[in-house]
């Protein structure tokens, strides 16, 4: 049977100096549980990329997206699952970003995210952030 194919739209939050980026930690039993992650899911049906992620953030992290420019593309295929992801930076946006939905939350810096725990396909996300 073929694997499940989804599409995710994440957001990697930036503060006003763009040297951090605020991350959560997806819930234990979630796959890839106890990953740090962009905030972001699913685009629902009639929904583009960018509208997904500025719903996903208002959801999860409580912001209001201002500002928002298209970072990458990418897919990866996990053994449970395949996805095409498209990563967007938020630029600028209203409120606080917190674990809207009781999950850990925290700024990083840029220079030290190669030691925050991410899934598998956020690899490439990572180098091409630090090149920035
Ligand atoms: N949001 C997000 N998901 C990621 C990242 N890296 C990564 O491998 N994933 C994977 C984990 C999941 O398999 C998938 C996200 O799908 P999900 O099903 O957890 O999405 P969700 O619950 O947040 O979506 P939804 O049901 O709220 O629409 O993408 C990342 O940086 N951010
Ligand atoms: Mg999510």
């Amino acid at each position: 049977m073929d694997k499940k194919q989804l599409w995710i739209s994440a957001g990697i939050i930036l503060n006003a100096q763009q040297n951090q980026v605020f991350i959560t930690q997806r819930a234990a039993k979630a796959h890839k549980g106890g990953f740090w992650e962009f905030a972001g899911g699913k685009v629902e049906r009639n929904e583009t990329a960018e509208q997904a992620v500025v719903r996903e953030l208002h959801e999860e992290v409580g912001i209001d997206v201002t500002g928002l420019e298209h970072f990458m593309s990418l897919s990866h295929d996990y053994p449970e699952k395949s996805l095409k992801f498209d990563f967007f930076l938020v630029t600028n946006f209203e409120g606080e970003a917190f674990g809207k939905e009781g999950q850990p939350g925290k700024w990083v810096d840029i220079a030290a995210l190669e030691h925050a725990d991410f899934p598998e396909a956020n690899a490439v996300v990572l180098d091409k952030l630090k090149l920035r």
